[in-house]
């Protein structure tokens, strides 16, 4: 869950699940970096702009043990054209503690046609065909 911030930012809570662990008890690195981008990726939303991630650069700071809540602050630095630049941090121990990771990343603008044209048929159609609007348009978003 995400929740709009001041200016074009948000936050949000993951907590890091036994499935989650790399190393024994600890999250592992590419969990930590989808919610990162999940975070940095609903920017775009406030923007009511389709976008993928281009380029997603991430510091793994601190370990971050299995069952922490990893609190994540992502907010819009820049826009250039079909170019959107934000920037993200996950800190442990509560919304002030200390950063475990950060990431900057580069999302670019596309039409819908890059889903519907790059993606397989028959998710497209389910997704498409679902007669609620909110969770139409949010399939497009995350995986189910
Ligand atoms: C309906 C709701 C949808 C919600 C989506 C939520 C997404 C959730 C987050 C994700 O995980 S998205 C999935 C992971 N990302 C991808 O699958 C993207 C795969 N890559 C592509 O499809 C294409 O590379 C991409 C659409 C990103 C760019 O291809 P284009 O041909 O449209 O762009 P182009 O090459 O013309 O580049 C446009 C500008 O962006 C720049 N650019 C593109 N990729 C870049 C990159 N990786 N690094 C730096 N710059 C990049 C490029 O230099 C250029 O800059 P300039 O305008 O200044 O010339």
């Amino acid at each position: 869950m995400a929740r709009a911030g001041e200016g074009v930012s948000v936050t949000a809570e993951f907590t890091v699940q036994p499935a989650h662990q790399g190393a024994p008890g600890l999250a592992h690195g590419g969990v930590l970096a989808t919610a990162l981008d999940e975070t940095l990726g609903s920017l775009n939303w406030l923007l009511r702009t389709i976008a993928v991630t281009g380029r997603l650069e991430t510091d793994f700071v601190r370990p971050v043990p299995v069952d922490t809540v990893l609190h994540l602050d992502a907010r819009i630095t820049a826009v250039h054209g079909r170019k959107i630049y934000s920037t993200a941090t996950g800190r442990i121990g509560g919304p002030e503690g200390p950063v475990a990771v950060r990431a900057d990343a580069l999302f670019i603008e596309v039409k819908v046609d890059h889903f519907i044209d790059n993606g397989r048929p028959a998710e497209i159609q389910a997704a498409m065909s679902d007669p609620d609007q909110v969770r139409r348009a949010r399939a497009f978003e995350v995986n189910p």
